[in-house]
């Protein structure tokens, strides 16, 4: 069967179903946010009117609501590129076109603070998923419409919004504790090159969104909470640890709504 974007699905379930996220086009809404954690889904749906939980599979948890009267979309990726390909891939397949990561990260900039918000204009492909779809020379580069949403909301709501480039990798702990790998020569140096290039937190998903987006024609962007900084703990600046991750759902269901609105005005 021949889908959206040239893809041929070799895997379907039986009930129409996407094979691993458990929906189909009648299920998902065009515009989706995508946290990692799957708990996270419940408190981004809270902002939905009418949000039903519509899909519970592996890390892939689903719900669906409706802002500003457009059906609206939020799916869990878990944690790391490859699952997060697969929930975009299988997303793009019922019928979605716009989305938002909203994760959380550490800063890699000192004036980068637990509780600031971080938006992605990029991101460092440190990661294996997204070298299966495009040559490491592609950039992961977010869509600028949802870019500037995702700004603009974050201003709107008073918030501390630092715009960039992000880098996204595969070893949490190999990002907090370099030293104790067998190849921390590598980890330790390419951290300084990316601090250097100015990159503004460190999380695991966003190159690998960026670059499937990309290859499937669609419009990513992410936002961040930032966690905590352990270059400011490095420089012995306070460092204060932020977990409540509402801040950065706020600013994503408002970027949402806003590009829902500016769709209808070009439609
Ligand atoms: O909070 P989420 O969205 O999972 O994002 C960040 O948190 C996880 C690591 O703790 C990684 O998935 C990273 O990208
Ligand atoms: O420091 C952090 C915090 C969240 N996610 C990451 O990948 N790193």
């Amino acid at each position: 069967m021949l889908k959206t974007g040239g893809i041929v699905m070799v895997y379907e379930s039986e009930q129409g179903l996407e094979y691993h996220i458990k929906v189909n086009e009648d299920l998902i809404g065009r515009y989706v946010i995508m946290p990692g954690d799957p708990k996270r889904c419940s408190a981004i749906a809270k902002y939905l009117e009418d949000a039903e939980l519509v899909a519970d599979s592996r890390e892939f948890v689903t719900y669906t609501g409706y802002l500003g009267g457009e059906k609206v979309s939020v799916t869990s990726t878990g944690i790391g590129g490859p699952s997060a390909a697969i929930a975009l891939e299988e997303l793009v397949h019922s019928g979605a076109h716009t989305f938002i990561r909203v994760g959380t990260c550490g800063g890699m900039q000192t004036d980068i603070i637990g509780g600031d918000i971080v938006v992605a204009t990029g991101s460092v492909r440190m990661e294996g998923t997204s070298r299966e779809y495009a040559p490491i020379e592609y950039p992961a580069v977010a869509d600028i419409d949802v870019v500037n949403a995702l700004v603009r909301s974050a201003k709107a709501l008073a918030v501390p919004v630092h715009a960039g480039v992000v880098q996204s990798k595969d070893s949490f702990y190999g990002q907090h504790s370099p030293q104790i790998m067998p190849v921390s020569y590598e980890l330790s140096d390419k951290w300084e090159a990316w601090k250097r290039m100015g990159c503004k937190a460190s999380e695991m998903e966003s190159a690998a969104l960026f670059i499937v987006g990309a290859f499937l024609k669609v419009r990513v962007g992410a936002c961040f909470l930032v966690v905590a900084n352990q270059e400011r703990a490095a420089a012995g600046l306070p460092n204060p640890e932020v977990h409540d991750t509402d801040r950065a759902i706020r600013v994503a269901v408002n970027a949402i709504k806003e590009l829902i609105e500016e769709d209808k005005r070009k439609n």
